[in-house]
């Protein structure tokens, strides 16, 4: 059983914007923009409605650079995030219910307070290459098992 969720990075010149996720499932841990996507929407279309909803900015660009199946030992289900990026979008970042939006510098990306998985395909999304991934966690901190592979098409 998969659950569709998305995950949107925008990025300006040697810069990524992050939110500091407020509440709820990866509370406390800098992320891009996304959640699940809704009865009814396409995938890209949940991207984008998520992207507005907890930062909003708007992008009729968003490009898709990976895609990653996430298990939790334990939870049968497993998610399918649909990850994109832009550098073309419009609006003033802005503080949710759910995020604190904030610029980093590449240089200095808060992979600490990130999801573990993030620090291993960053470096993909950032050097422009598509990807797909699988990461097996164990509890919210500890990766078992990955794979992670270039791909010319998601
Ligand atoms: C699936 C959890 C997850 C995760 N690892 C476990 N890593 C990142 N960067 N984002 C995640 N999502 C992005 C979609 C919305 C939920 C949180």
């Amino acid at each position: 059983m998969k659950k569709l969720l998305t995950l949107v990075l925008i990025t300006r010149p040697n810069q990524v914007l992050l939110g500091m996720k407020k509440r709820g499932f990866g509370q406390g841990r800098w992320n891009g923009f996304g959640g699940k996507v809704e009865k009814g929407e396409t995938i890209l279309e949940a991207a984008k409605r998520e992207l507005f909803e907890e930062s909003s900015l708007k992008s009729d660009d968003l490009k898709e650079i990976g895609l990653i199946d996430f298990e939790f030992v334990g939870d049968p289900q497993i998610l399918e995030v649909h990850v994109f990026t832009t550098s073309k979008f419009e609006g003033e970042p802005t503080e949710s219910s759910e995020m604190r939006p904030q610029w980093f510098n590449v240089k200095d990306i808060p992979f600490d307070t990130m999801w573990p998985d993030d620090h291993l395909w960053f470096p993909l999304f950032l050097s422009g290459t598509k990807f797909k991934g699988y990461f097996l966690f164990e509890g919210h901190d500890k990766i078992l098992k990955q794979t992670l592979d270039k791909v010319d098409s998601l």
